[in-house]
């Protein structure tokens, strides 16, 4: 049962209020009764989205009620509708009104990704809604005349990063003294990572100018340090909402994401992820995350040798590149996505941002691609339909494994994530182990063995994968990078052009090509029976058999199959089912 709680926060608040204080009580409201106009709950419908999630049911009243609100819920538990849905319908009431000079609504976000996807939700309702509202996107890399004619329309509502506002004002796009007159809701959505992102000068720049009226939201998906800054820097009496699950005080990761973990050896670590891959013993679609971008193309070559297909998503990309990979990836096009977050990417992100930096500048006379700082593959980002979610590569923080396996199990679906810890990992891997368990219960296992690979299973894979292995030498992985930069960099150009006249054109471009130069030899495409354990070729036909049930049996099923969405989503998941040993 979940339940929610509020937190009384007192100290150092903005102004002498009380906080306010709320009773606990189990809410299982619908749109209705939460006070929504009706031309929303139409366009949710529309959507396919009939019930409040639980963040939703408990802060749409207040967001409705003009209080700040300070969000806490995990991540895919629909925070952004949660604030988006009460700053319509308020604006909904004064479009038409006075003409502002600068928008209404700000709502920042750490990345261009999240920027592009609340940009895009925020457009869908307003359509749906058929109401004379405008919203745009603005981000740093926009040359100012691009800026200035987005807002030329006077838009209501603008979604960007906090870098963008700081050089809006440089650039004299954005009048700071119009927006002290016109601002009426600021929402900082990801609030736990805007610091994080290094966006705290800019933040300071932007809150100097927040009319002491105007009604401000943070939403977050874990708590830290840097949302308590944020919350007495910008928040003036907050209701505080802590969404909770069970008795459990601090349980991060949605209940329905199981999660597993695979001890190996580094070296080891491409056999364990093809024993996974090819023995079709995790659902489709999978997100497989690396920490460094080389290793990214290493795997991606290394699966091509073996026929599987992937598409790679990286900093280095250019912005219409990464973004179409994801709206290709959300569609259904293809099912294997291999990210490098941004834990690891830390220092080349300076590096990325400071424009003065040396290194930066040797960079670039060495043609060495920039990094993009407000780049941010993983967190807050709305994969659509990820079943499983890989750590080839262990996370270097909590919050970093918290936020990348937040990427399944969104809403109200279901999915599963699998570990691969070597022994360098290993205590970082204790360190998220005892996070998610809790200050109480140390030893309760929350992350458990994965139970459908068996060790025969895996060393029958051994001979093919440590002979492919080799020949991903460390050049090839540099030129495939540099060809796969090359390729994205033409197609950006294209893709630009393309998609304002074709919006809707997913197919321009395959982000899952091959790179190698040879095609996968046929022996190594598909694995003789006589080498699969029997024990695991039960547990592969329990997952196909599981996922053609969630009506997800066919590649493009996303994009092209929606007659099997009304089919049972509860066709049995073998992992919950399915026990073997792990060592035989
Ligand atoms: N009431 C609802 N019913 C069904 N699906 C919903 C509902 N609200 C939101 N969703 C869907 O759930 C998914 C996750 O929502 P959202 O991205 O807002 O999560 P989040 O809490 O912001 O997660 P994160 O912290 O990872 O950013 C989205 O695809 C969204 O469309």
């Amino acid at each position: 049962m979940e339940e929610v709680e509020r937190v009384e926060e007192v100290e150092e608040q903005r102004d002498d209020r009380e906080e306010e204080k709320v009773e606990e009580e189990e809410p299982d409201k619908s749109f209705e009764e939460l006070g929504l106009d009706s031309r929303l709950i139409r366009a949710l419908s529309k959507k396919g989205i009939e019930k409040p999630t639980l963040i939703q049911q408990t802060a749409i009243p207040y967001i409705l009620q003009g209080k700040d609100v300070v969000a806490r819920a995990k991540t895919g538990s629909g925070k952004t509708l949660a604030y988006l849905l009460p700053l319509l319908q308020k604006l909904f009431s004064v479009s038409g009104s006075k003409k502002k000079l600068a928008p209404s609504a700000f709502v920042l976000v750490p990345s261009r990704e999240l920027c592009q996807q609340v940009y895009t939700e925020v457009a869908s309702l307003i359509e749906l809604c058929r109401v004379q509202l405008k919203a745009v996107q603005l981000t740093s890399s926009m040359p100012a005349s691009e800026m200035r004619n987005a807002l030329a329309g006077l838009p209501e509502i603008l979604v960007t990063t906090p870098a963008c506002i700081p050089k809006c004002f440089a650039d004299g796009v954005l009048d700071p003294a119009a927006i002290s007159d016109s601002l009426d809701i600021l929402v900082l959505d990801e609030a736990d990572l805007l610091l994080s992102y290094g966006y705290e000068d800019n933040l300071r720049s932007v809150t100097s100018i927040v009319p002491r009226r105007c009604q401000c939201l943070l939403m977050s998906a874990t708590t830290s340090s840097d949302v308590e800054k944020l919350k007495k820097l910008i928040l003036h009496n907050p209701v505080v909402l802590t969404l909770q699950e069970g008795a459990d005080k601090e349980e991060p990761v949605p209940s329905n994401v199981q999660q597993f973990w695979i001890s190996c050896s580094a070296q080891d670590k491409l056999l364990h992820i093809l024993a996974l891959l090819k023995l079709e013993v995790v659902q489709k679609k999978i997100l497989i995350f690396i920490n460094t971008i080389d290793m990214g193309f290493k795997l991606k070559l290394f699966l091509e040798k073996f026929g599987i297909k992937s598409a790679i998503l990286n900093g280095e990309l250019p912005q219409n590149s990464r973004l179409h990979i994801l709206e290709q990836f959300n569609a259904g096009l293809f099912d294997y996505l291999i990210a490098t977050d941004d834990n690891n990417q830390t220092k080349e992100k300076e590096e990325a941002k400071g424009e003065d930096n040396k290194e930066n500048k040797k960079n670039k006379r060495r043609g060495k691609p920039k990094l993009d700082a407000e780049f941010g593959v993983v967190r807050g980002i709305d994969f659509k339909k990820v079943h499983t979610v890989i750590n080839y590569d262990m996370p270097q923080s909590v919050t970093g494994y918290i936020h990348r396996i937040g990427r399944t199990g969104r809403a109200y679906s279901s999915g599963s994530s699998v570990s691969l810890v070597s022994p360098d990992e290993m205590e970082g891997f204790e360190e998220i182990k005892s996070f998610l368990a809790g200050e109480e219960d140390k030893n309760s296992d929350i992350i458990t063995p994965f139970p459908l690979l068996t060790e025969n299973a895996v060393e029958s894979l051994r001979y093919r994968a440590e002979d492919v292995a080799k020949s991903v030498t460390k050049v090839a992985v540099r030129e495939s990078r540099a060809q796969d930069l090359r390729n994205e960099i033409i197609n950006s150009e294209k893709l630009k052009s393309h998609f304002e006249a074709n919006p809707r054109d997913l197919d321009l471009l395959k982000h899952d090509k091959l790179l190698s130069k040879t095609a996968p030899a046929p022996h190594l495409r598909d694995i003789p029976e006589y080498l699969v354990d029997p024990k695991t070729q039960e547990a592969s036909k329990m997952v196909k058999l599981a996922r053609a049930a969630m009506g997800n049996n066919s590649r493009r099923s996303g994009a092209r199959n929606n007659s099997n969405k009304k089919r049972s989503r509860k066709g049995g998941d073998p992992l919950k089912t399915f026990n073997v040993n792990v060592k035989t």
